[in-house]
């Protein structure tokens, strides 16, 4: 019947919108809940990142994901196909994804070319040489095929860690924390170098870390977890300038939150004076509440009357972020391009620049 064909069609080509979904996913370990109703989807080729403070849970759904871990209750589908709800369970092997660890997990005693052929299997010699050298081409690292791990530095060895777990084409692919043996700069210029070589294959990944700027650098969306729970699945730009929650404004990102009060609408009365602008929450005159102020948000100007003086200020090469006092001692940070060069115990005059204000309302009901 063609009305059903089509219908049959239809309900293939949703499944297969989203590479990887989850869908209310709780994990329980030991009577401990762990993982607290967690939801999100990939579409194929798109790179998303778990990020939380330590003992957050990012690894235990990392593993959930690869099959290792079991949920309590839920959905999770990988390439259309369910793998996991509360009674059945695909096994790791069967779902094939592919896993990039801390250690990187080489085997020290294969050269490069085969560490790479290791984990592709029913392909003839000629496929598997074409895959290989493929993926040797991605990184630059022909040159290297014969070599052995420990001849490669850190970096290289970080990429033949990678397309090895890309090698056979996995329809997700896992990576657990692969640059936390870097310092923080080379971490950054890593996550853009896999981001790059990652989307040139076009391989959807999920990545797990702690380190917010790792995240912006890699990511097509970032999933901020904090005890189990996700509290907001976005792009970059908008966990930085739009958080849905007081964890997340805390924890992306620098500021401080100013105390106030909502007046009518779209005014606000705070330590700093009235503000005007776009709320983020629409909340009943009175409320009290918090404004979320970025170091961005404040802006060097020596014609404004309002002075503040310099508590701390750190160096940061284009910029200073200083730390300021206000004669009212409320504490303000301050992003300055680093010509402007204050001392700490020196004044100078500041502006507030805001338009969207994000605030959320006070918990504690009082003034502090
Ligand atoms: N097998 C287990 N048995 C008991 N508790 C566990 C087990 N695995 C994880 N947990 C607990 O679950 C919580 C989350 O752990 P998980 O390793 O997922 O966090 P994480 O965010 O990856 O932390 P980190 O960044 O430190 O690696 C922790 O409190 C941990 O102690």
């Amino acid at each position: 019947m063609p009305g059903r064909t089509f219908c049959q069609a239809w309900v293939i080509i949703r499944a297969m919108e989203n590479q990887l979904e989850l869908e209310h996913i709780y994990v329980d370990i030991d009577g401990t809940r762990i993982i607290d109703d967690v939801s999100f989807s990939l579409k194929p080729g798109d790179i998303g990142c778990l990020l939380g403070p330590s003992g957050c849970g990012k690894t235990t759904l990392l593993r959930t994901i690869g099959g290792f871990q079991a949920p309590s209750a839920g959905k999770l589908s990988i390439a259309g196909e369910l793998v996991a709800n509360s009674e059945t369970q695909a096994s790791p092997e069967q779902r094939r994804v592919g896993m990039v660890f801390q250690d990187l997990a080489l085997f020290p005693h294969m050269t490069v070319r085969k560490n790479v052929a290791f984990g592709i299997n029913g392909r003839t010699r000629k496929e598997t040489d074409q895959r290989v050298n493929e993926l040797l081409d991605l990184v630059s690292m022909q040159d290297y095929a014969n070599a052995y791990p420990h001849q490669l530095s850190g970096g290289q060895q970080q990429r033949v860690a990678l397309i090895r777990a890309m090698a056979p084409r996995p329809p997700v692919l896992l990576l657990d924390e692969p640059f936390s043996s870097q310092d923080t700069e080379r971490r950054v210029q890593l996550a853009h170098e896999v981001r790059e070589i990652l989307k040139r294959d076009g391989i959807t990944a999920v990545l797990v870390t702690h380190d917010q700027f790792e995240a912006f650098a890699i990511a097509d969306h970032i999933g901020v977890v904090s005890e189990g729970r996700l509290r907001q699945w976005d792009d970059a730009y908008s966990l930085y300038h739009t958080p849905s929650d007081r964890f997340v404004a805390d924890f992306i990102g620098e500021g401080v939150f100013l105390c106030g009060n909502t007046l009518e609408d779209n005014v606000i009365q705070t330590e700093l004076g009235i503000i005007q602008g776009e709320l983020s929450e629409d909340l009943p005159s009175g409320t009290l509440i918090e404004l979320l102020v970025r170091p961005d948000d404040i802006l060097h100007d020596d014609q404004s009357p309002n002075k503040a003086t310099v508590v701390a200020r750190d160096f940061r090469g284009a910029d200073h972020l200083y730390t300021l006092r206000m004669p009212g001692n409320t504490r303000l940070l301050c992003l300055a391009p680093s010509h402007h060069n204050h001392p700490v115990g020196e004044e100078f005059g500041i502006r507030l620049q805001l338009d969207h204000l994000v605030i959320f309302e006070r918990q504690d009901n009082a003034f502090s």
